[in-house]
């Protein structure tokens, strides 16, 4: 068994949660002389009609067959690799990431003062085998004001983030309740993920 993971993803976040399981882990980012960049924005595409829930798992699958392809291109087919993807949705309309601040103004107008729902997948493959997990967890937001929102867009954070917000951030204030895994939210549910892992060998 391999004693660490490749981790295809940009988020910080991710590695800091992989780091809390005590999991050692090696980033795969496409910046290697001869790598192809896969087309992010084309991998994310909504299809139409499409729920959240297929469309995390889809999407986390997407990812997976990119980094599954730079590690062949690496001479390296059988390395173990984790990616996972987090998507906002309230009910069936699905919150990205936000382009601008009035995208991240508007996402928080529709969250102020609803619930809404956070889906992260979780993804690992090594060699032939791939193994799948979903965390679905659910947040209430207060009624959010104008100045409140403004605020909080110009603090930067909703930007790179699903549903233009943080909970590990500013707007924890803003979360009136939650349910599920609070590191789903962030990007890496810590339990399904070491369960994946034991799947591959490892002892959490
Ligand atoms: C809702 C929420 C999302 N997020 C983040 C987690 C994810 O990084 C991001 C959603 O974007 P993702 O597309 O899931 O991930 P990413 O582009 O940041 O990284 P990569 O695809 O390379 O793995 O939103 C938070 O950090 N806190 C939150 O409360």
């Amino acid at each position: 068994m391999s004693d660490f993971i490749y981790l295809a993803s940009q988020s910080p976040r991710r590695s800091q949660l992989l780091q809390q399981l005590g999991v050692r882990h090696e980033l795969l980012l496409s910046n290697a002389p001869g790598d192809v960049a896969e087309d992010a924005e084309a991998i994310e595409e909504v299809l139409p009609g499409e729920d959240p829930q297929a469309y995390v798992q889809r999407v986390t699958g997407l990812k997976l067959d990119a980094a599954v392809g730079r590690l062949a291109r690496r001479g390296l087919p059988d390395a173990p690799v984790l990616t996972s993807d987090t998507t906002v949705a309230l009910g069936t309309q699905i919150l990205g990431k936000p382009a601008d601040a009035a995208h991240a103004l508007q996402m928080l107008a529709q969250l102020s003062g609803q619930t809404h729902t956070v889906l992260t997948a979780v993804a690992v493959q090594q060699g032939a085998q791939r193994w799948q997990a979903l965390s679905v967890s659910s947040v209430r937001f207060m009624a959010l004001s104008e100045a409140q929102m403004a605020a909080y867009v110009a603090s930067g954070e909703p930007f790179g983030k699903a549903g233009a917000y943080g909970i590990q951030g500013r707007a924890a204030a803003y979360v009136e309740h939650m349910a599920g895994s609070y590191s789903g939210i962030m990007g890496l549910p810590v339990f399904e993920t070491a369960q994946l892992l034991r799947q591959l060998g490892w002892q959490i």
